[in-house]
């Protein structure tokens, strides 16, 4: 399941093998490996690899028919049987009568095979015993995808997978390679069988506990495929166990070597052994691994790789009961680095002379050390650890941990050899309690939020160049990383992060043409948290972005005030998606630039005010004109200076037509609760039709022919001792509303008559505020007021964000 990034034309180009390998819940029964199957539809190519594992709990079966064999139990032959029959089942529940009769007989052989190995030497092929599940398992897949997709055929990996010992599971790579390659056929889908191999011997051996993930990643050191999926029952890896640690977060992409930490360190889904085949020097690239869920697998998962700094800063936790720290002067010595080569140990320290090891290898390792007749000290401990990039070399991140384990009185702190992880050796098990605070304490519980800015004109610009002062300064943006800057037609997406500082110079380097398809694919599966979207654009098809964008869970934050005033029924869809899906959407600065209008109106309708009038200026760009205009100066020149100044719309017919006013008076209207459309509202449109639909060019040549009415309406005005405005006014009447926005003339000591120039004024009737309006004035447009109510909104969405949880659907880890 390699991420796409249709954007980045680098990753696009590469075409390679990926491994997927499925877990035995992934396979359990019939309906299982039918959503396995979609799996394979959606994601496999024809020269992909399938690795697969038991079907469900038939290695325990078989195991369990072992045991029963070694102790001469009679229910032997029942409890075979009713294996055989869970296999028929399968086969019957998925396969059609010809392509089915097969594998019956197959399984007929191998159940005599298997019954007669179980009566007479079951100690000697307990190897074959055990391999029977997988075996059958790659049988039936492979079947039912040639039944239902494309020829399929398998792999049994006693053909290839050459181990030195069942012990070390080391591989012979190039043996196995070649025995491997060998096995391949064109243009059909292998499904190979994980967990057994052979020994140099040509025996068949299991690769022990979570081998069939191992067995995927060494399938993908000798194909040399660039992903390996391990498609399982929970949909990724965590910043500690969800199950007990409620704020978990997804780490959606882990360095290797953090992983390999984690996976040391008792991570329930990867598994030190599994990474070994990653690091396998002789590939010509770095394997991929993704962790992914087969019951979820629209869900991204983790991925595992080689990544930039962002994904370098992900911590988490993980703990480790239940162990024994054997202590011995013995262990200082040489001879003790080499012979501890061969024990399992969680932690060695030569220099302190100590391992810890779980209980059930202590054994083994005091035998081995009674026998070389050294005196030892055992202690049952359990272990906590923060696990990241260079943790243990960061001074702040070893206080903070030791700060928040100081309650269980540490026996001793730990830095890892290769620096990835801290850990306290405890003298009692890690309570959840303790689990939780250690998390809370190296993560803050914090969000990682990705910000794409569309729109890199006059708010844009002055946006970004805000951007690095306030990620540094406010906590709830310490996860906050700029990943994308779109145009209107070429877009930079950077899933390791843009530097903001740089963001304009390496938009104009490196960005590339897009279009929407290839924008959506990139946006439904960023690897962040938490998506924002910033709309600082004028564009209206930007804005019918936003429902995919809310279907997605993706948030926005917009100055666009096109979907905030969209027709009824389009705008009541964008609030029930964003509602359904969780996401956020700000745009305080759609009215009155950064002025707290919205906020203030959808306090009002939160604590149970009912507003009964909102009127005012609502155009900066209008008061500026009116405010300035003495006709001393043509106002065609003033229209120009506001534009020049970032004040008007990139087209500023929007703001003389009454438009843009129009716009903000509905958005106003809506958050005070009522329902109405742009239609509804009354519109006195300042541009002579000759004007209206010519080009912005044209017009600005043009726009003297403003000049002329505006020098009559000024002096009428001046005439009757009155000035002219462009006002808005929404008002609740018997029969329900009126809205209108037009050019009036106002009274020289109105409240709406003399404002300071670009000042927005909103007065706001409710029940509370009746007699005495609410007022909110001041400047309602410009670059840095709107940039800086776009942080605002910003800062919000990000505190809310951070505060948000996740719900984790938990299947059980196999
Ligand atoms: N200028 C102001 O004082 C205020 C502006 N606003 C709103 O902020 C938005 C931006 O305004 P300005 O920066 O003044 O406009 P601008 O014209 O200076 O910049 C807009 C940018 O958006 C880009 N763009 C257009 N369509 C796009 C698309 N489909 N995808 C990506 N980028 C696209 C344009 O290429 C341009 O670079 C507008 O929606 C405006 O109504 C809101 C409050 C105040
Ligand atoms: N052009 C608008 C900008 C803010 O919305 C205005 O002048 O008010």
């Amino acid at each position: 399941m390699s991420r796409v990034n249709p954007v980045h034309t680098e990753q696009a180009n590469a075409i390679s093998t990926n491994v997927h390998k499925f877990g035995g819940s992934s396979l359990a029964d019939s309906a299982c490996i039918k959503r396995v199957l979609t799996i394979v539809r959606r994601h496999c190519k024809k020269d992909d690899l399938i690795v697969v594992s038991a079907n469900g709990d038939t290695t325990d079966t078989l195991f369990a028919l072992f045991e029963l064999a070694e102790a001469h139990d009679e229910a032997l032959s029942s409890a075979i049987e009713s294996l055989k029959l869970s296999q028929l089942k399968l086969i019957r529940e998925l396969l059609s009568i010809e392509s089915g009769q097969p594998l019956i007989e197959a399984l007929d052989a191998d159940i005599k095979q298997l019954t007669f190995w179980l009566l007479n030497q079951p100690q000697q092929f307990t190897n074959q015993i055990l391999a029977f599940g997988e075996v059958w398992s790659a049988r039936l897949l492979s079947a039912y995808i040639s039944q239902e997709y494309t020829a399929s055929y398998t792999i049994d990996a006693r053909d290839y997978l050459i181990v030195d010992d069942a012990k070390h599971c080391q591989v012979q790579y190039e043996a196995s390679q070649q025995q491997f390659n060998q096995l391949l056929e064109d243009q059909k889908l292998a499904v190979i069988t994980g967990y057994i191999g052979k020994d140099s011997k040509g025996e068949a051996i299991t690769l022990g506990r979570n081998g069939s993930d191992y067995s995927a990643t060494i399938v993908a050191a000798l194909a040399q495929a660039k992903n390996v999926t391990l498609w399982t029952d929970v949909d990724g890896i965590y910043s500690a166990d969800p199950r007990v640690v409620p704020n978990a977060r997804k780490l959606h992409r882990l360095p290797n070597e953090v992983a390999k930490e984690l996976g040391r360190l008792g991570n329930p889904v990867l598994h030190a052994k599994t990474l070994k085949p990653l690091s396998f020097e002789q590939l010509p690239h770095t394997v991929h691994l993704h962790v992914a869920s087969s019951f979820a697998p629209e869900v991204l998962g983790s991925e595992i790789g080689s990544f930039g700094e962002i994904a370098k800063q992900e911590l988490s936790v993980t703990r480790l009961n239940d162990l024994l720290l054997i202590e011995s002067e013995f262990l200082k010595t040489e001879q003790a680095k080499i012979a501890f080569e061969q024990f399992s140990v969680e932690q060695i320290d030569h220099e302190l002379g100590f391992v810890v090891v779980q209980q059930h290898t202590q054994q083994q390792v005091t035998d081995w050390l009674a026998s070389s007749n050294v005196q030892v000290r055992v202690t049952p401990i359990a272990l906590v650890a923060a696990v990241g990039h260079n943790i243990a070399q960061q001074g702040n991140m070893f206080a903070r941990f030791k700060r928040a384990t100081k309650s269980a009185k540490p026996l001793r702190f730990i830095q890892s050899s290769n620096n990835h992880s801290i850990i306290a050796v405890l003298k009692e098990n890690c309570t959840i309690e303790l689990l939780n605070r250690v998390h809370h304490a190296m993560t803050k519980d914090a969000r990682h939020i990705g910000l794409v800015v569309a729109g890199l004109g006059n708010i844009g610009e002055v946006f970004l160049s805000m951007l690095p002062e306030q990620l540094s300064r406010h906590h709830s943006l310490e996860n906050t990383y700029l990943v994308g800057l779109l145009g209107s037609k070429k877009a930079l997406i950077r899933d390791d992060g843009i530097n903001p500082a740089l963001a304009k110079a390496l938009y104009e380097q490196h960005a590339n043409d897009y279009d929407k398809a290839a924008l959506m694919e990139w946006l439904g599966n960023h690897p962040y948290d938490e998506l924002i979207v910033v709309d600082l654009t004028p564009s209206e098809e930007f804005s019918d972005y936003y429902q995919e964008f809310f279907a997605k869970g993706i948030h926005v934050i917009g100055a666009n005030k096109w979907a905030a005033s969209a027709d009824t029924p389009q705008y009541n869809r964008l609030l029930s998606t964003a509602s359904e899906t969780g996401s956020l959407w700000y745009g305080n600065t759609t009215v009155g630039a950064g002025l707290p209008v919205n906020y203030a109106l959808n306090d009002l309708a939160r604590s149970g005010d009912k507003v009964i009038e909102i009127s005012g200026i609502f155009s900066g760009t209008l008061s500026w004109l009116f405010e300035s205009y003495d006709a001393s100066v043509p106002f065609s020149t003033l229209l120009k200076d506001a534009r020049n100044q970032g004040l008007t719309e990139p087209d500023p017919r929007e703001d003389l037509s009454g438009k843009d006013v129009q716009r903000k008076l509905l958005i106003l209207a809506r958050l005070a609760g009522f329902e109405l459309s742009l239609s509804d509202i009354s519109v006195q449109n300042l541009v002579p039709e000759a004007l209206q639909t010519i080009s912005i060019d044209e017009f600005l040549a043009r726009c003297e022919e403003l000049d002329d009415y505006f020098e009559q309406a000024f002096s009428d005005a001046k005439a009757q001792n009155q000035c002219i405005r462009y006002v808005a006014k929404f008002a609740k009447t018997s029969a329900g509303y009126k809205a209108e926005v037009c050019l009036a003339q106002l009274g020289l000591s109105h409240a709406f008559a003399s404002l300071t120039p670009c000042d927005n004024i909103f007065q706001i009737k409710s029940q509370w505020y009746h007699d005495n309006p609410l007022i909110i004035r001041g400047p309602g447009a410009g670059r840095e007021v709107t940039a800086g109510g776009v942080h605002s909104d910003l800062v919000v969405a990000c505190q809310t964000l951070n505060k948000k949880s996740k719900p984790v659907e938990i299947r059980g880890i196999n």
